[in-house]
């Protein structure tokens, strides 16, 4: 059996789409601890330090993955409050953006293996109102950049380019790849 090292409702229903064994074990990492120069390199660090952590007291294999914004080049990380929230989807607005996920899958302590996948988002131009609402709705506050794509936040986004369920938290295909190639996936015949 496999574990997913993950408190995200989203990760679990994006992996539940897949034909594989496995069990939840929150790595309840605290994130500020961990810094990189850019936001690639710090969604991959994120999703190895959470994978690593569970790994750690596990014999199985342990999947992790770690999702960030980036908006010209800084980091957007999840909301803290309101105003914090305004302030990012205001940056957002009429613009594009990437949201980047660091996956990494880990056995006995040590990583196995670390990728990320990028998805270009682009947002239509937000009113003052329609952030009101949204902020209204608390939708915001447990994610990235302050929407989230898959749920009311879905209005914003004009077109992406890239995987949508990286944008949710787990790329779905190249997931899938990484666990086929290691025995963690039963097509069937
Ligand atoms: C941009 C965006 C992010 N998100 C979410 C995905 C992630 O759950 C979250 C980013 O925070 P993460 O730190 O990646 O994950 P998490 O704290 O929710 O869960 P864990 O560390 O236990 O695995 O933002 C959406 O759900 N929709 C979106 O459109």
């Amino acid at each position: 059996m496999m574990v997913l090292a993950s408190k995200s409702p989203r990760r679990k229903e994006i992996l539940d789409k897949l034909p594989v064994d496995y069990r939840v074990i929150s790595s309840d990492m605290d994130e500020k601890k961990i810094t990189a120069d850019n936001p690639v390199k710090l969604s991959k660090k994120l999703a190895e330090a959470k994978g690593l952590k569970v790994s750690n007291n596990s014999k199985e294999y342990v999947l992790a993955a770690d999702t960030v914004v980036s908006f010209n080049g800084v980091t957007l990380g999840k909301p803290t409050n309101s105003e914090h929230c305004r302030d990012m989807l205001m940056k957002l607005s009429a613009n594009k953006h990437q949201v980047i996920t660091g996956v990494s899958l880990c056995l006995n302590g040590d990583v196995v293996y670390t990728f990320h996948v990028i998805t270009w988002v682009y947002f239509r131009p937000l009113s003052n109102s329609l952030i009101n609402w949204y902020i209204s709705t608390k939708e915001p506050f447990d994610k990235a950049g302050g929407y989230g794509i898959q749920g009311k936040g879905g209005v914003f986004v004009e077109k992406l380019e890239g995987c949508f369920y990286n944008v949710m938290g787990l790329p779905l295909s190249r997931t899938a790849e990484l666990l086929g190639h290691h025995g963690l996936i039963d097509w069937g015949k």
